[in-house]
């Protein structure tokens, strides 16, 4: 059994990996965090991930005392920043980290990367299998398609989401921008105004935000005359957390160094 530290706990991502490891046989459930004065701090972490029977384990504020149980992965879906301060904890105990976080820039990238240095870290911007081999297809059509298509990424998710575009959105973008030989100059995040015709290397990416949606993300290659979309659609947010813990048994398993889903599902570059 994987001994295993979750952060976060109250979140929709923290509470889904609770009920989902707690259920799992492969995997126990060592340390539990939230944010410091969040009013589940001491609390049962069953109760404050809002699953039924207690777990007899109390939610702490530090993850540093969460790791004090031996802990041999730490999976946190928190914020970019929170996951910067807890890399930097898993980095000094040696304990290996699946980071779902989003909203990276490339100040906190790099101290991610860092930590890398002497831990096993997966960072993926999107945990499920379903999104990694659209990914995959996604990188795979546009070396085929080559130049004469105009590609655009298109997100959507529910109205709590603060960071946009998403990590996945960007993820493809980049993907799609290696295969297609472009680079982040050529991300267009918004169009407004008197903005001329389109250029031949854009890539939009644009998002939108409402309700409840899990989370969308359509790629468009528009050619003359047709067009192709591939499309996924997370009706659940359980396959973020099914792809997390795959990733968490996997990373547990690696030398130091920075990971992403690709490298646990076994993918090769295209
Ligand atoms: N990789 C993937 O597949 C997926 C990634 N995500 C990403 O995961 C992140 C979380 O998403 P989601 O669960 O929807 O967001 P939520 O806001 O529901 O959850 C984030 C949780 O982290 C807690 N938190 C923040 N800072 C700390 C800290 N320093 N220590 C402990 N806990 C902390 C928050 O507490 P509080 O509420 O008190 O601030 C909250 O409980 C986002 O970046 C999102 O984009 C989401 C889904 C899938
Ligand atoms: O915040 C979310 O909810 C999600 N975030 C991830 C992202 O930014 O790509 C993944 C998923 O789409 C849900």
């Amino acid at each position: 059994m994987l001994r295993t530290v979750i952060t976060g706990v109250t979140g929709r991502m923290g509470s889904t990996l609770m009920r989902l490891a707690r259920s799992s046989r492969d995997f126990t459930i060592v340390g539990a965090t939230a944010r410091q004065g969040s009013p589940v701090v001491g609390l049962d972490a069953a109760l404050a991930a809002r699953m039924g029977e207690p777990l007899g384990l109390a939610v702490v504020d530090n993850l540093d005392r969460a790791l004090e149980a031996g802990a041999q992965v730490v999976i946190d879906f928190t914020s970019a920043e929170a996951s910067v301060a807890h890399a930097r904890q898993c980095a000094a105990k040696g304990v290996a980290m699946v980071i779902g976080s989003t909203g990276f820039n490339a100040d906190t990238r790099h101290q991610v990367v860092e930590c890398a240095r002497s831990i096993p870290v997966v960072l993926a911007p999107n945990t499920s299998v379903g999104v990694n081999v659209v990914i995959q297809m996604a990188a795979e059509l546009a070396r085929v398609l080559g130049q004469g298509f105009d590609v655009e990424v298109l997100e959507t998710h529910h109205r709590m989401k603060k960071d946009s575009p998403s990590g996945t959105a960007l993820r493809l973008a980049e993907v799609l921008a290696g295969s297609l030989g472009r680079n982040s100059e050529d991300l267009t995040f918004a169009r407004r105004g008197w903005i001329g015709p389109r250029s031949e290397r854009e890539i939009g990416v644009q998002a939108l935000r409402g309700g409840d949606v899990v989370g969308e993300h359509t790629v468009f290659f528009f050619g003359e005359g047709e067009r192709i979309e591939l499309t996924h659609r997370a009706t659940s947010r359980d396959q973020f957390g099914k792809g997390a813990l795959r990733a968490a048994e996997w990373v547990a398993r690696q030398r130091p160094g920075l990971y992403d889903m690709a490298n646990v599902l076994g993918f090769q570059r295209t």
